[in-house]
């Protein structure tokens, strides 16, 4: 891509059901955002490699000549995508000046890239000149995805500009999407970055920010779900602050302290992600919707319990879920927890339903205005979505793409 500016962009995502438990093996049921991260990739010829990330006040610049070590330190295959080893970690810290253990924001952005970078250029044995900007509309560390939206940017930018991956096909919309096989690689390298963020990432939202729409996954496996309908969703940021890394860990500690407690908390999670994957599809076929979606609001209700048992809630989330449940209305946490991002389900509208709430008699629309209302008094962000116009991928603009400028 010489003398060429590309931009990519990926979807964040949300998680209906499995989060952590997904980390360890079991199923997970996630769908994409229509909030995305945008990268703007220029290759140059002034020796220097810049990146600037303005959602995190952060912009970086190095000679090429000093970022040499990385072709010593990482000998990688760009087709066969390897995790960073410690040793190599520790020679990146060092070189960003990170102090071990550290997990604020900067250095894991910059950890990330520096490994990316050093790793998909290490078979060239050359380290291209460029400048890099990466700006988002996510929210980022509030469960919606963002690290991996960040790291499939960064892996598709990146194997495009030392052309391990053709010219993608055009699309009658004036984007482009990458072949199927490079859409895998670029998930793997995806996958690696966000190993430097999460520490253990399970692959799900790397799966979602390179393909988009709805999918299961399950131990590394990514299904598409097709029969899924329509579901609104409210989103909630309650802004507050935490880390993936720390909190996935957290629950690594749990389950090694007490296995044969947490375990079974773990596969009933899973049992939820499948007993909901049932239900989606049931509503799909038309089998009475009314009680469907009873069965959604109960399993959503199951699950918050039990992240909050594995130690993932905050006080944010409860109110959250107590301020919906006022309205009938069910809310889970999304993603990491601890903070960050909350799902409330809202049924069809149909005004039979609120009858047992005579102040709340009238349309859906009426009911969910008056709960946003109410949660924004608690200095909370809240966003309508849908699975099917703005959570659901498959729309061609939805998923990974890329737009190529110039030459
Ligand atoms: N736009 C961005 N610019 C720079 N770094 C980002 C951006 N988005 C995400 N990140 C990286 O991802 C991390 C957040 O990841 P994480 O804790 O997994 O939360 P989430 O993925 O839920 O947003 C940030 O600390 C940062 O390192
Ligand atoms: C908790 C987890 O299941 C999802 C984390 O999502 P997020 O980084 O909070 O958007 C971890 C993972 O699957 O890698
Ligand atoms: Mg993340």
């Amino acid at each position: 891509m010489t003398d060429k500016t590309l931009i990519v962009s990926a979807p964040g995502k949300v998680i209906l059901h499995g989060e952590h438990a997904v980390v360890h093996g079991k199923v997970a049921l996630a769908v994409s955002l229509n909030l995305r991260t945008y990268l703007q990739i220029g290759l140059c010829s002034n020796g220097r490699v810049q990146i600037n990330l303005p959602n995190i006040d952060t912009c970086l610049s190095w000679e090429s000549a000093a970022l040499q070590f990385l072709l010593t330190t990482i000998d990688a295959d760009v087709l066969n995508p390897k995790a960073a080893s410690q040793e190599q970690v520790d020679k990146l810290r060092q070189f960003a000046g990170i102090p071990d253990g550290c997990v604020d924001t900067r250095s894991l952005a910059i950890l990330c890239f520096l490994y990316l970078y050093g790793a998909i250029s290490a078979s060239s044995r050359q380290l291209p000149s460029m400048e890099i900007l990466v700006w988002s509309e996510l929210p980022t560390g509030a469960g919606l995805g963002s690290s991996a939206a960040y790291s499939v940017c960064l892996a598709a930018a990146l194997l495009t500009a030392n052309e391990s991956i053709a010219c993608p096909v055009p699309e009658e919309n004036g984007t482009v999407r990458w072949a199927e096989d490079e859409l895998e690689l670029i998930n793997k390298w995806a996958f690696q970055g966000e190993k430097l963020i999460h520490g253990n990432p399970s692959g799900v939202d790397n799966a979602v920010g390179t393909w988009g729409g709805a999918l299961k996954y399950h131990a590394g496996k990514i299904m598409p779900l097709n029969r899924i309908p329509t579901l609104r969703i409210l989103l909630t940021n309650t802004k507050v602050p935490r880390s993936t890394k720390t909190l996935v860990a957290g629950v690594k500690d749990k389950l090694n302290k007490f296995p044969s407690i947490i375990g079974p908390i773990l596969n009933s999670i899973d049992a939820i992600s499948c007993e909901c994957e049932r239900t989606l599809a049931a509503i799909v076929a038309g089998d009475s919707t009314e009680e469907s979606y009873a069965v959604l609001e109960e399993l959503i209700d199951i699950n918050q319990h039990h992240l909050n048992v594995i130690g993932v809630g905050h006080s944010s989330l409860d109110r959250l879920c107590q301020a919906t449940a006022l309205h009938s209305l069910h809310s889970k946490l999304t993603g990491a927890g601890g903070g960050g991002c909350g799902i409330t389900l809202l049924r069809p509208g149909t005004v039979q339903r609120y009858k047992t709430h005579p102040c709340m008699k009238g349309t859906v629309e009426m009911k969910v205005a008056v709960v946003t209302q109410e949660l924004r008094v608690q200095s909370v962000d809240c966003f309508l979505c849908s699975t099917r116009h703005r959570i659901l991928g498959r729309q061609r603009g939805e998923r990974m793409e890329k737009q190529e400028k110039g030459g």
